[in-house]
């Protein structure tokens, strides 16, 4: 049975589960449940803190295990990226009183506070840059309001958190993040590789809509240039002589401007379906 750790709080709980359920996957109903089998999937699903299953993967006591990408940088453990989920995105940034200073480069000697003190070392060693790293566990933007620290290092999704605090980011972000499918380093995982071909699919069918039109034939190459599909868009006759009918996938980004595009060209009748999941 394959056994994978799934947050059980915070902002990468609801949206894991989510994935898993449209995979086709048996996700607890009770929010206080720490174990869901899925005995028909012959997969087990462990609820655990977020910072706490890199832990749980690096040490090869679960197979597999969703977290974001900040946490496994941050716990250094031997655990590997194998697939990014697309959800729960956010930077990982130094931010500062307002005014007090403006350039990266400028964190040597200062303190820092952070609750992920793996993400703040490694930068430092990468930039041969020695300063106090002050471990906190939340609420991190009080601490330089508070004397505690000189700037800190944090999560930011929208900046209100920042913005609110008196504090501005500097420099580029140490990290971008989003959740991601970990397991451990090294060890063969070709028995989720039915797992991750059903989160690939979900992710697909998030991404992508299926387009269907109508286009005078020997306008079909201009057309389909607009609308290339995966692979290769469908094409089929119409009754109506000299007009085919197109279907290819597109990127949900942009379609209206496809479409227009499309219209422009003299297609018509073009409709837009939701794929609900595929396999490609
Ligand atoms: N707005 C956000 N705030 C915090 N973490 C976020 C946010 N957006 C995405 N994340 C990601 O969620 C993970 C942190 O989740 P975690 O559950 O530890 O903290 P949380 O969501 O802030 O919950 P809590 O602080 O209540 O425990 C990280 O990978 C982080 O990048
Ligand atoms: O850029 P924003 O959209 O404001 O989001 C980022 C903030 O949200 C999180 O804090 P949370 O509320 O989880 O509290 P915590 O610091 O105790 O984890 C994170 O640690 C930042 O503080
Ligand atoms: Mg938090």
């Amino acid at each position: 049975m394959l056994r994978i750790a799934i947050p059980n709080k915070g902002t990468l709980s609801q949206p894991a589960s989510q994935i898993l359920r449209d995979a086709g996957y048996r996700q607890r109903t009770d929010p206080k449940d720490l174990i869901c089998r899925d005995e028909a999937n012959n997969v087990e699903f462990f609820y655990l803190r977020p910072r706490d299953i890199a832990t749980y993967v690096g040490s090869g006591d679960l197979d597999l295990g969703i977290t974001g990408r900040d946490l496994l940088v941050d716990s250094g453990v031997p655990a590997t990226e194998m697939l990014d989920l697309n959800f729960g995105g956010a930077t990982f940034r130094w931010a500062v009183p307002t005014g007090s200073f403006t350039s990266a480069d400028e964190i040597g000697g200062k303190r820092i506070a952070t609750a992920y003190p793996g993400v703040v070392q490694r930068y430092l060693a990468e930039h041969d840059l020695k300063a106090d790293v002050v471990r906190l566990d939340g609420a991190v933007e009080n601490a330089v309001r508070l004397g505690v620290a000189d700037l800190i290092a944090d999560v930011v999704e929208t900046g209100a958190t920042l913005r609110q605090a008196g504090l501005v980011t500097i420099g580029d972000p140490l990290l971008r993040s989003s959740a991601i499918l970990i397991g451990r380093a090294g060890r063969d995982h070709s028995g989720a590789a039915q797992l991750i071909r059903r989160l690939q699919g979900v992710l697909v069918a998030r991404n992508y809509v299926m387009l269907a039109y109508d286009v005078r034939a020997d306008l079909l190459d201009h057309a389909t240039a607009l609308t290339p599909g995966i692979e290769s868009p469908t094409v089929s006759p119409l009754h109506r002589e000299g007009w085919v009918a197109v279907e290819a996938m597109v990127p949900r980004t942009g379609m209206h401007r496809t479409m227009d595009e499309l219209y422009e060209l003299g297609a018509r009748a073009i409709l837009v379906t939701d794929i609900s999941n595929c396999r490609l």
